[in-house]
């Protein structure tokens, strides 16, 4: 379970984040929209130890970030907007560099087998040769090896074509029901949030979305 309780965050003088509060269960995967610099990034990184708020608290597992951060990050994957991977490498040898950074050790054959259940069959190819979408699933495939139990992904979708999208979204369904992993990401498409998410905290005052997503029936919690 996930807790954040009343988190604060301002950049200089300008408050992003005020007085947000959210809870999220196991195995649940949630939708974080809002219009552009709504602060969702800023949530996620919040989420993934990479910045601390100035003021609340968050808890994993009923750890608390502040005292628990080495523990807790072990258990995070965190996919951010930009692509990070190796173009010059071939995909394999994307998963063989990542892997051994990992602290968690799961063997080549594993990471393959990541490959594989994200419909991403290219292993001896170099990442340069592969299609955006396909350079996307690489980037997620990397945030999983070391199998984390809470999963933030960036806009993990943007610019790729509706096929990659329904991989993806089916790929996350599979990993949040057979692993119980946690999963919270971000998109501007509301389709794709309506498909794959069970779902939608709104953060921001912009209620466009609110009201896009109330007439879609979709339930709608605002931060
Ligand atoms: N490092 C930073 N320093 C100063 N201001 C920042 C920094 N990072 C983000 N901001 C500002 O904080 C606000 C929230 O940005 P954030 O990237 O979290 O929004 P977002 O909802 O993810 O936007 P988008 O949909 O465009 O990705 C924006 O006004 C942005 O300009």
């Amino acid at each position: 379970m996930l807790e954040v309780q009343s988190i604060y965050k301002q950049y200089d003088k300008k408050t992003v984040l005020e007085n947000v509060s959210l809870s999220i269960g196991e195995g649940e995967i949630v939708g974080l929209v809002g219009e552009n610099g709504a602060g969702k990034s800023t949530l996620l990184q919040l989420l993934a130890t990479l910045m601390k708020p100035d003021a609340g608290e968050i808890y994993w597992q009923g750890l608390a970030y502040r005292q628990h951060v080495k523990a807790i990050k072990q258990q995070i994957g965190f996919v951010p907007q930009d692509l990070a991977i190796w173009e010059h490498f071939s995909v394999e040898d994307n998963m063989r560099y990542f892997e051994r950074l990992s602290w968690k050790r799961i063997g080549i054959a594993a990471c393959q087998q990541i490959c594989r259940d994200m419909q991403l069959p290219q292993w001896k190819e170099p990442a340069s040769s592969l299609s955006g979408g396909m350079k996307r699933k690489l980037n997620l495939a990397i945030s999983l090896i070391h199998q984390p139990k809470l999963l933030l992904l960036d806009e993990p979708t943007v610019g790729i074509d509706m096929r990659s999208k329904q991989e993806i979204g089916r790929f996350l369904r599979q990993l949040a029901e057979t692993h119980g992993t946690t999963i919270i990401y971000t998109s501007h498409d509301m389709n794709e949030i309506e498909q794959f998410t069970d779902r939608v905290l709104l953060i921001g005052k912009d209620r466009y979305y609110e009201e896009l997503l109330r007439t879609k029936g979709i339930q709608v919690d605002c931060l």
